[in-house]
């Protein structure tokens, strides 16, 4: 990075995400394990891509690449068409954001201090400084009021996770690199940060690199999944529908198992092909409503809370139709 492009990195910019391109990276340790064989994909800029694959496969590896915590020996990495290998490291660092499963906040610092971290080492005045410490504490929903002053052990695991958020988007990075950042917190508070991560990726629209080793996490979070196997193989990169509805070789076939079934109710919307008009069923008065556009999976649980085989279907306040839960069922696979 040259010191014009550094420099503007000195105030709150209007940059929002940048696209990422690996071309040909490949990491070899010095022990001689090939973490990272040969590979190539291109990010598009604002888009949220999970890495998957088994334990080893080379995900953490090919994360750390992208901030250079770890070296590639060979290839190019680009964001936003500059070479990072060619960048100097702290800089970079500073322009993109890093969480990680035990956020690695500093535990003698107040939340404020920790989420202004960046912006002090790029010399933002304190006021700014302050300013953004809050308006992002606000963002992930912690009030700044209450948490500010607090130290990393006075909050709960979830809220040292969203302050882990906060820290990492405090400069307004290019990117996001997360490795695992759900996975320290138990499964019910992960499934809400989840969806308060997801809502606030809607607002910010960074360029998200997500690591997991959680299929359904994949499947959630990711506009796009890349299933790696060993060596960082690319087997697929795809969109959560894509990877179910046609897994692209025998192993992602495996990975995604037995049950993508139902998990690839989840990826598809109710669409008005698949109604029956509400005139031509005789049902109770008492049937579940869903929006148009709502999950199959949705659609179907609505119906099994309330024990009812239909739902009724709305666009906005108008009914278009009702669903039934055989035609849920009957939803069409491709062979196995
Ligand atoms: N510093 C290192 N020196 C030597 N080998 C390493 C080093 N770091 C990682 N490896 C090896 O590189 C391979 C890929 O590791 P990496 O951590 O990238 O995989 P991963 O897919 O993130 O794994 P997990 O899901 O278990 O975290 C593994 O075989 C690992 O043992």
């Amino acid at each position: 990075m040259d010191a014009t492009s550094e420099s503007r990195t000195a105030a709150p910019a209007d940059r929002k995400a940048a696209p990422i391109e690996l071309r040909d990276v490949r990491k070899r340790y010095p022990d001689g394990t090939v973490a990272v064989d040969n590979l190539s994909l291109r990010i598009d800029a604002g888009e949220l891509v999970v890495l998957i694959g088994p334990s080893g496969c080379g995900k953490s590896t090919v994360l750390r690449m992208i901030n250079r915590l770890v070296e590639p020996t060979a290839g190019q990495i680009l964001i936003d068409g500059e070479d990072v290998t060619a960048a100097d490291a702290v800089r970079l660092r500073r322009r993109i954001g890093y969480v990680i499963q035990n956020v690695g906040l500093f535990p003698h610092q107040t939340v404020h201090t920790n989420v202004g971290t960046v912006p002090r080492l790029l010399g933002w005045p304190k006021q700014v400084t302050r300013e953004r410490s809050d308006e992002l504490l606000d963002l992930v929903g912690l009030d700044p009021g209450r948490y500010g002053r607090r130290y990393p052990h006075e909050l709960s695991g979830g809220q040292r996770q969203r302050v882990g958020f906060a820290r990492a988007l405090a400069a307004d990075p290019v990117v996001l690199l997360m490795d695992e950042p759900f996975s320290a917190v138990d499964p019910i508070a992960r499934t809400s940060l989840q969806r308060e991560f997801l809502r606030l990726q809607a607002e910010v629209r960074k360029t998200v690199v997500l690591v997991t080793h959680d299929l359904d996490e994949a499947v959630r979070m990711g506009d796009r999944i890349v299933v790696l196997s060993q060596g960082a193989h690319l087997e697929q990169f795809g969109t959560p529908a894509q990877l179910l509805g046609e897994p692209a070789s025998p192993f992602v076939r495996e990975f995604v198992g037995k049950d993508r079934g139902i998990r690839r109710l989840a990826v598809i919307p109710v669409t008005e092909e698949m109604l029956t008009p509400a005139a031509q069923v005789t049902i109770g008065d008492h049937l579940p409503a869903v929006e148009l556009g709502t999950s199959l999976y949705d659609a179907l649980a609505a119906m099994l809370v309330t024990n009812s085989d239909y739902a009724e279907v709305k666009d906005g306040d108008r009914v278009v139709g009702v669903i039934s839960r055989h035609r849920i069922l009957s939803i069409d696979y491709p062979a196995e």
